[in-house]
């Protein structure tokens, strides 16, 4: 099962190497990072970051092996930005001779970078961003401006105190012509002395949700006054700026200014499947070695993980886990399929390739955040302590459902491509790759679910048809409603609540789909297909019938520990007193509460000053 989760023997055998590596390492120790002050937090995040890059030289990683080394410290910080976002923004939207000279720099870490997109205005809405970037033909450059304070960027990663430079989004102005917004490099700092360059003020926005969690980031604010720029600076595979100040647009679509955003989409959606496999392995071993209540005759007490009411909220997580693994897997292969199209030229499934990672990244990201909560629940009171791991999983994972497009906007770009859709559908196009079932609407519309008893549930061909006829059936009533309205715009609007629900029915076909055709490959390992198949069955079947699961879970819960074990997860990565792999649960909780700084002194800081003379009042008062 390690081998299924993880893709293939040497993913099993590379992530190991590189937990291992974090794990025996004291630098990267991360058992009292709720304790520690923001500063605190912060620091320790930048002597991690270099501590893994130095570590990364001396053993010479591979890419792979230095982004797993990444992944197991854990621990939100600048270089999260500056590989998953500067980098690639480079790579999307630099010309040859831009990335060979930035590039080259941000690969030995001589440059920290950021995406500076976002202000404080707006984040959602990019085209209604402020910040203006003014070719001035006199001097050859830029002049990169906030004009409003609504226009101070206003949230990157990294950007408060680490980065050296940015790519930064602005409306590009020439020739006194607004042409919408681009992407500029900027230096933020100097490489002598860290200081901000001259017109440039910046800072950190401030504490965030949680304690430890996502406060290790230092996401911040930058307003620019006037700021110079060479023009080489703009990034030019899509559109040019002349010496003269001629704007000229590439052959390409603008849409590729986006890119960065569809690369990292993809990646969140293996992050999710990650976040829940971590909550639920917790929720799972715990759930094995709590017990509470016992038979009436006095016999052993039950392990919480037997009530059919905590496998019922527990195991379609369980489910979910490997449902968003399967297909995040899937969109890697997409997103890298997609990327080579384009680089022939061929724009075809740039379209799917935004509805699907938009899509995905919506769906897995807001189940992930549900389901953290409700392990929470679903480990009882000791759930609640950060010695749980579950707090700060909580709120590490939370914004996923807002950063990289809020969820809700996302969903409405799928629901915007299902229409076009449909009305390609009504004109006779036929579509391809994961709208392909719409092209039997007429059977579709119509047909009546073949199945008769609880055991046809499990038959996936099934299963894909009443997915198929949900889907197709929500999109087609929305277009019939949006055709209705005085205009497609007003049509949209109002239906805005159902469009979401139609494309997260999408969204969940694809996912039902991929983790149908994940059982068709050749499956290794006595056992492991038929309890994938388990799980399949239950994904599926928890989205539109919960009532007939039990069965199934039943069969699910002798193997529910194993399943999590899959996951291959160590203590230290797990970061729980609860979700032990050794199960020795008690004296870890024990044991972590005296790690508290509480608990440094046994008579409180502040006990002369406010318990004593509030307890002698009382026993003055009890004396008269
Ligand atoms: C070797 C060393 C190794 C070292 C180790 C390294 C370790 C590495 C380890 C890795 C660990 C991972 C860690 C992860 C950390 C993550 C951190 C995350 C931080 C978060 C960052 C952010 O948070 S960053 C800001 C994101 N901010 C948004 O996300 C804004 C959303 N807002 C929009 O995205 C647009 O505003 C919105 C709504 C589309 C409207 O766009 P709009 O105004 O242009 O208007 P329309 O809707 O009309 O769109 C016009 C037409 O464009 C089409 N279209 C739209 N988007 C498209 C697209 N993307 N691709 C193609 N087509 C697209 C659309 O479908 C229309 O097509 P058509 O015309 O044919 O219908
Ligand atoms: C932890 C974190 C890290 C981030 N890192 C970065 C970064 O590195 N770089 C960067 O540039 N940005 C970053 N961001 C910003 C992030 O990308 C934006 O917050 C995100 O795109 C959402 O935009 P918003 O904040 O403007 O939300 P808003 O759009 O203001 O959302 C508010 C509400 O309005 C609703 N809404 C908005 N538009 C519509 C609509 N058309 N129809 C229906 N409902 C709508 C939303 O659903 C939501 O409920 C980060 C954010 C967070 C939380």
């Amino acid at each position: 099962m390690k081998v299924a989760w993880a893709g293939s023997r040497h993913a099993v055998e590379v992530a190991d190497r590189m937990a291992c590596l974090v794990a025996s390492d004291p630098v990267f120790r991360k058992d009292t990072r709720t304790m520690l002050s923001r500063k605190e937090l912060f620091k320790d995040t930048l002597k991690k970051a270099a501590h893994a890059w130095k570590r990364t030289v001396e053993l010479h990683l591979t890419e792979e092996e230095a982004n797993l080394l990444r992944l197991y410290i854990d621990q939100p910080g600048y270089v999260d930005l500056h590989w998953v976002m500067f980098v690639p923004a480079i790579k999307g939207q630099g010309t040859e001779e831009q990335q060979k000279k930035w590039l080259t720099m941000a690969y030995k870490f001589q440059i920290i970078g950021t995406y500076a997109q976002t202000e404080l205005g707006h984040g959602s809405n990019v085209q209604g961003l402020e910040t203006t970037a003014t070719f001035d033909p006199s001097t050859d450059e830029f002049i990169m401006h906030s004009p409003t304070l609504t226009s101070s960027k206003w949230w990157p990663g990294g950007l408060g105190k680490t980065s050296t430079h940015a790519v930064v989004y602005a409306r590009l102005i020439t020739e006194g012509k607004d042409y919408g917004i681009h992407g500029f490099i900027m230096q933020l700092r100097s490489l002598d002395d860290h200081s901000p360059l001259p017109g440039i003020t910046i800072g950190d926005i401030g504490g965030k949700f949680g304690s430890g969690a996502y406060n290790s980031m230092d996401n911040g604010v930058m307003r620019l006054d006037h700021v110079r720029i060479p023009r080489d600076q703009m990034l030019m595979r899509l559109a040019q700026v002349t010496r003269e100040g001629k704007y000229v647009h590439s052959d390409v679509p603008k849409q590729l200014l986006y890119g960065t955003m569809v690369y990292v989409r993809q990646t969140i959606v293996a992050d999710a499947s990650r976040a829940l496999s971590r909550a639920v392995c917790i929720a799972v071993r715990y759930g094995a070695i709590r017990k509470q209540f016992g038979s009436k005759a006095g016999g052993p007490e039950t392990q919480v993980l037997n009530y059919k009411t905590q496998q019922s909220r527990l195991f379609p997580f369980l489910a979910s886990a490997y449902a968003f693994r399967f297909v995040g897997q899937w969109l890697k292969w997409l997103y890298t399929d997609v990327t080579q199209k384009l680089e022939s030229k061929d724009f075809s499934t740039l379209p799917e390739a935004h509805a699907c990672t938009a899509g995905l990244k919506s769906v897995t990201t807001s189940a992930t955040a549900d389901a953290i909560e409700e392990c929470q629940k679903l480990c009882g009171g000791h759930g609640y302590l950060n010695s749980s791991g579950l707090p700060e999983l909580f709120a590490v994972n939370l914004p996923a459902c807002t950063y990289e497009g809020d969820n809700v906007v996302l969903l409405l770009q799928v629901a915007r491509f299902l229409m076009k859709t449909v009305s390609q559908v009504a004109s006779g196009k036929q579509p391809v790759g994961t709208t392909a079932y719409m092209g039997n609407i007429q059977h579709l519309m119509q047909c009546k679910s073949v199945v008769n008893t609880v055991e046809d549930w499990l038959n996936p061909a099934a299963i894909k048809e009443v997915f198929e006829a949900r889907a197709l059936r929500m999109a087609v009533n929305c277009a019939q409603n949006i055709s209705k309205a005085p205009s497609q715009e007003e049509g949209f609007s109002e239906l805005s609540p159902d469009l979401v629900e139609a494309a997260v029915a999408h969204v969940q076909l694809i996912i039902v789909t991929k983790f149908i055709e994940k059982l068709q490959e050749d499956i290794l390992g006595h056992g492991v297909k038929e309890q994938l198949q388990k799980l399949c069955g239950i994904y599926a079947l928890h989205l539109i019938h919960n009532e007939r699961l039990g069965k199934l879970y039943a069969q699910v819960r002798p193997n529910a520990v194993a399943l999590v074990d899959a996951f291959d997860y160590t203590d230290h990565y797990l970061g729980s007193a609860l979700g032990r792999y050794d199960g020795d649960v008690y004296s870890a909780l024990y044991k972590e509460a005296w790690k508290d700084p509480l608990n440094e002194t046994v008579v409180p800081d502040g006990y002369q000053e406010h318990l004593r003379p509030l307890l002698k009042q009382q026993l003055k008062l009890s004396r008269l």
